[in-house]
């Protein structure tokens, strides 16, 4: 079996703090790796370190065979956090897209190209509205361009940091479910930040939940368990299913404290 990402001994620091501890796993090629944990835990520093913008102090990160970052910037796809526009922005979904082209010296489109636009833009379901202006489109249609965007350059791994965040709970489902379905059409990695544990458990073969410093690697069923929470958190932990949701909470206080993760019906 090929592996897409490797990371050997990591340690990142950032402003006198360690935020990555001895991180070894590796992501097979072709899966969905979610990637989750409280806020600060390093989630969106292990992907600046897999597009290569910052380094680990100790260890390596291997993406797609490659180490040297300009490499492996050619082979990824990044989808960032929902994000709004001027509702005045006088770009059209269609010129939004073609961003996601390389970079030319021509001030036009050829027909090639126009050609790769259209059929992204159809990919991800935008075709009734290629040419509406992109300040007026929803969050669910916003984040759709950015993966169509991101598709643009043939991605072998897609790379995702909380691209759901902000959407409602049917908008969520419908991206990570296009994505998984990208996924497979295209044979390629996902890497997938999300706080919705009980997303990333219906997509995810596997899950990378992070804690400050702390880290657990595996498949679904062996991360999310009250053994492994325990340790990540320090504290007791207990994982619970209500209406075949997964619910995390403080072991001691159940009754009375929050679920860690909040769950949304599908
Ligand atoms: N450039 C930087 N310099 C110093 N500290 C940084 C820098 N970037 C991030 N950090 C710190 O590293 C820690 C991890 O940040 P990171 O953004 O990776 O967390 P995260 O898990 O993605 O959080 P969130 O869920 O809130 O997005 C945080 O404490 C953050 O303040």
């Amino acid at each position: 079996m090929v592996n897409d990402i490797e990371v050997k001994d990591v340690d990142v620091w950032l402003g006198g703090r360690q935020v990555l501890q001895d991180l070894t796993f590796s992501v097979p090629h072709g899966e969905f790796l979610g990637v989750i944990g409280p806020n600060g835990a390093g989630k969106t520093t292990f992907m600046r370190l897999l597009l290569g913008l910052i380094q680990p102090q100790a260890g390596t990160v291997t993406v797609l065979g490659e180490t040297r970052r300009k490499k492996i910037a050619s082979l990824l796809g990044y989808v960032p956090q929902a994000r709004h526009f001027d509702p005045e922005t006088p770009i059209s979904v269609r010129e939004f897209v073609s961003f996601g082209l390389p970079k030319s010296f021509r001030p036009w489109l050829s027909r090639k190209e126009k050609k790769a636009v259209d059929e992204v833009i159809q990919k991800v379901g935008a075709e009734v509205f290629a040419d509406q202006p992109i300040g007026r489109l929803s969050g669910g249609e916003r984040q759709r361009l950015f993966l169509a965007q991101a598709l643009l350059g043939n991605p072998r791994c897609l790379l995702l940091d909380e691209p759901t965040s902000n959407l409602d709970p049917g908008a969520q489902e419908r991206l990570t479910a296009l994505v998984d379905q990208l996924r497979k059409e295209r044979d390629m990695t996902v890497v997938f930040i999300s706080h919705d544990i009980n997303l990333m458990a219906r997509y995810a073969d596997r899950i990378l939940y992070l804690t400050h410093g702390h880290y657990a690697y595996g498949r679904v069923e062996e991360v999310l368990t009250a053994e492994v929470l325990t340790r990540l958190y320090g504290t007791p932990m207990k994982v619970s299913y209500a209406s075949g949701e997964i619910m995390i909470s403080m072991a001691d206080e159940d009754e009375k404290a929050p679920p860690i993760c909040v769950h949304y019906p599908s």
